[in-house]
């Protein structure tokens, strides 16, 4: 009989299943410190527009950062999460937006669509070489290839990071990834 040989897909939703079930809340202070992490590198990047993204529960929360970087001048957007096989849209945010409820609970604003020179994507796991796990929607997989001049930084907390993550054709590696402890600039 054939021996059943293990898919990435497979392997990634029980690596998806083991980080989700085990994940603790995320403290203040960690947030904190990716917060103060991330504006490092996007200050030295100079971008126009930043994609963030509004936190789902147990998530690292962006929201002080997205107001800190409308009031340092940079333009915000957050994604709207299309169904499944479109690619994600950009639309800018203000402070006291209304927000609207989309799909899977993310909440997005209605402001205009921008194309983002910077793309914050949220890590359900990493890899030291920039390998990435979200939550198997495949959205930032395919919106990636549509921003080619963007700046891609990865973000979550350091007990996320796992070894080699399996990897497929689609996915990108993360060039920069940023967790409580560090800004890892991941290497091939
Ligand atoms: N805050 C936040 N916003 C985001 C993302 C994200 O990871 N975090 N996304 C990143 O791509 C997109 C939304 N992607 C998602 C794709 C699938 C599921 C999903 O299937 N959720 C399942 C449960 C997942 C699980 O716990 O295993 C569900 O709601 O039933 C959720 C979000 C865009 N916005
Ligand atoms: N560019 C693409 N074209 C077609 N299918 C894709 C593409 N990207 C991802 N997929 C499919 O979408 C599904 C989810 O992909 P994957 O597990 O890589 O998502 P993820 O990176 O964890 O999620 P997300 O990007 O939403 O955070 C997989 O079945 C994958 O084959």
């Amino acid at each position: 009989m054939a021996k059943t040989v293990p898919s990435p897909d497979q392997d990634k939703k029980l690596i998806r299943q083991e980080i989700l079930a085990s994940r603790r809340p995320v403290m203040p202070r960690q947030n904190r410190q990716v917060a103060e992490n991330l504006l490092r590198v996007i200050h030295q990047l100079r971008p126009s527009v930043v994609a963030a993204v509004w936190p789902l529960p147990g998530e690292v929360d962006l929201r002080p950062l997205c107001r800190q970087l409308v009031r340092a001048g940079y333009q915000v957007v957050l994604p709207e999460t299309p169904p499944k096989g479109q690619p994600l849209l950009f639309r800018q945010w203000r402070e006291r937006m209304p927000m609207k409820v989309g799909r899977f609970g993310t909440c997005h604003p209605s402001g205009a669509r921008k194309v983002p020179d910077v793309i914050l994507i949220p890590l359900v796991a990493f890899d030291r070489h920039g390998g990435r796990l979200g939550y198997g929607g495949g959205y930032y997989d395919r919106t990636l290839p549509l921003h080619p001049q963007a700046a891609l930084i990865g973000y979550g907390l350091s007990s996320q990071e796992r070894d080699g993550l399996p990897m497929d054709g689609h996915d990108h590696r993360l060039p920069v990834i940023v967790t409580e402890r560090e800004i890892i600039h991941t290497e091939e």
